[in-house]
């Protein structure tokens, strides 16, 4: 199967996450998307970040009804902070019947060159890239194993959501029901 992964700390994930995810799926040779949910980075320890497993459970109870959207933990056991390529590694050597893509908005592709083993992503495992709202033209677009695929563009992000929860104001729409009412339920983010 060709796998399409989506990294994140999805804190809480959001319709943003949602349809680019879905519209991979859906309108490349990707079978599915996986949703990497990165563990909490121990340099980056930022006092609205949920727990790992909060945030993965929301991850699964979003995408429960889509048989072409996972959500995988491995991050979790690795050293951190976890880089890419070493995901990528361990994904390929723990699933050798997958074949694994990047998939990244074009606004990381300016930072990109920086990543560990940036020429090794590229090379063996390839980028699917989405637009961004705001973002500057980049080199990486012409390479031949980056594709660029057309997907809605949506300004919404976890920051924008965490701010309307303790401001006590409706994040409906912006996530799933199911995840609202974990939110809800769990105070989360108050
Ligand atoms: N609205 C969106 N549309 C498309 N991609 C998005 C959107 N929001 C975030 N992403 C991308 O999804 C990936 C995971 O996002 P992340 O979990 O950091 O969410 P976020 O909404 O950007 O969070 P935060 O506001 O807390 O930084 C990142 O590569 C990010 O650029
Ligand atoms: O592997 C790397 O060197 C690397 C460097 C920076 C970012 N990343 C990945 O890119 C994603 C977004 O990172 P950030 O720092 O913008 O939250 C996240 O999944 C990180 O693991 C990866």
């Amino acid at each position: 199967m060709n796998v399409g992964l989506f990294f994140g700390s999805f804190n809480p994930i959001h319709v943003g996450h949602l349809i680019i995810a879905d519209t991979m799926a859906t309108s490349t040779d990707l079978d599915q998307v996986w949703f990497v949910v990165s563990p909490q980075n121990p340099f980056k320890k930022t006092k609205s970040l949920l727990h790992e497993f909060d945030r993965m459970d929301m991850v699964e109870r979003a995408i429960a009804d889509n048989s072409r959207l996972k959500a995988t933990d491995i991050e979790f056991s690795m050293p951190k902070p976890s880089y890419t390529i070493d995901t990528l590694v361990r994904l390929s050597e723990k699933y050798p019947q997958h074949r694994f893509r990047l998939i990244m908005g074009e606004d990381n592709l300016e930072q990109f060159a920086n990543w560990k083993n940036h020429e090794a992503i590229l090379e063996y495992y390839g980028l699917y890239v989405y637009q961004r709202p705001r973002s500057a033209e980049s080199a990486f677009k012409t390479h031949p194993n980056v594709r660029v695929v057309e997907a809605p563009l949506l300004d919404i992000s976890a920051t924008f959501i965490r701010e309307r929860i303790r401001a006590n104001r409706s994040i409906r729409y912006m996530v799933p029901d199911v995840v609202g009412e974990m939110i809800e339920r769990k105070k989360f983010y108050l």
